[in-house]
């Protein structure tokens, strides 16, 4: 591998402007494979990155364009798709059918089942077709299956915290698959950039506030994620069911996710943290705290880096189970180009690699 220009692998962000296109566009101008090549958004169109994104300027020389679809793959190799849900359903048709790989950040090919779109996502699904394509971009899950594939659909960011912290009790069935219940914290940034009154400063300053409460739609992802897991070598492990709660909280960025489950065994604390260091062995990514100590998403914010800790709470048979990831990093911008590394055959951590800013 070289990181010559000549060598670089061409790349278009769609929906470059939002908050998860710009954190795309700083990881790729410090990835030493990978050349930003196009930049979309229809309202800045004609306006330099940098008057959109001053942390960028001399960093990404580039103006955004208002390009179809369809105008993409003659300017790059390889697509990442920052658009809101319902709006990747065509571009990432038209890219594949270009014959492009693509990662798309939006949820539209997360789920398996065509028929779960119209309930949680008020839309008829497109391309059921592809969706049998589409590879659900959680490296530490699906590392094999994104290495084969055009299409990864890189997960939400309360998803990826939900699914790291319970995958090793899933996939063991040490818990009580339908008593999983994950109370997770989100800073402002994961509602977009021009997010609805609830999410304007004075209203979201000094408050903390849950909402969608049994309704989100990460509720089907993560039950997804954690039912394969839980199925796999069995068939006799019955659905998995979360009550999931997000609150706002008045941070920029960041997601605390705590969740808490009925143990089905009697383990002890040294058992629990031995099947996650076990789990996640060589894990880059995945950070298991040392001790009693939980995790915090003061220590991950700008990397891509997910911390976990499990706790027993032996006086009522649970365990407790706590992730931090930065939503725009590992919940988003990081994960994608994490999939994107091991899609075109890098070193999974290839430009990923920074630690997060503290304090
Ligand atoms: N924020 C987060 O923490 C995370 C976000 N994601 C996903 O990433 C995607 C982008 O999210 P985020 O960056 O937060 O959102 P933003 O609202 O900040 O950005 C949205 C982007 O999409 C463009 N856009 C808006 N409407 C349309 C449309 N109708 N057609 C085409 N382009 C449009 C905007 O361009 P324009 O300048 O023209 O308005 C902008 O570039 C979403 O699918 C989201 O679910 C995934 C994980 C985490
Ligand atoms: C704080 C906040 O509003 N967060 C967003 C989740 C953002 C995200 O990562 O999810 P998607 O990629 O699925 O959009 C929400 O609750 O809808």
């Amino acid at each position: 591998m070289s990181s010559s220009t000549s060598q670089k692998v061409r790349v278009a962000v769609a929906g470059a402007s939002g908050y998860a296109g710009g954190e795309l566009l700083r990881l790729i101008a410090a990835h030493p494979y990978l050349d930003l090549t196009v930049t979309t958004s229809e309202k800045s169109a004609g306006s330099r990155v940098s008057s959109i994104f001053p942390h960028l300027a001399g960093i990404v020389d580039l103006t955004f364009e208002a390009l179809a679809p369809e105008a993409l793959p003659d300017r790059a190799d390889v697509m990442l798709l920052a658009l809101p849900h319902t709006k990747s359903f065509d571009a990432v048709a038209t890219c594949l059918k270009a014959g492009k790989q693509v990662v798309d950040l939006s949820a539209d090919y997360r789920l398996r089942e065509a028929a779960s779109y119209p309930a949680w996502y008020q839309a008829t699904h497109p391309y059921p077709d592809l969706l049998r394509q589409a590879v659900y971009g959680l490296p530490e899950l699906h590392r094999a299956a994104i290495q084969r594939t055009k299409l990864v659909a890189s997960p939400g960011c309360y998803p990826t915290a939900g699914i790291l912290q319970f995958a090793p009790l899933a996939a063991e069935r040490l818990i009580d698959l339908r008593s999983i219940v994950i109370d997770a914290k989100s800073g402002v940034s994961g509602a977009g950039r021009s997010p609805a009154l609830p999410y304007h400063f004075p209203e979201a300053h000094e408050s903390l506030e849950p909402y969608k409460i049994g309704q989100h739609r990460h509720i089907p992802e993560i039950e997804q994620e954690l039912g394969l897991l839980a199925q796999r070598g069995t068939a006799s492990s019955g659905p998995v069911t979360v009550t999931f709660t997000p609150h706002l909280v008045p941070m920029n960025r960041g997601i605390l996710s705590t969740g808490y489950a009925k143990l089905t065994r009697d383990l002890d604390q040294a058992a629990l943290r031995d099947l996650y260091a076990t789990f996640y062995k060589g894990e880059r990514f995945v950070r298991l705290q040392e001790g009693d100590k939980a995790a915090n998403p003061r220590h991950v914010r700008g990397s891509n880096f997910c911390d976990l800790s499990v706790h027993l709470d032996r006086r009522t048979g649970s365990v407790v189970t706590v992730a931090a990831l930065d939503n725009l990093v590992k919940g988003a911008a990081g994960q994608a180009i994490q999939a994107l590394n091991i899609m075109l055959g890098y070193p999974e951590e290839t430009g990923l690699l920074s630690a997060g800013l503290f304090p």
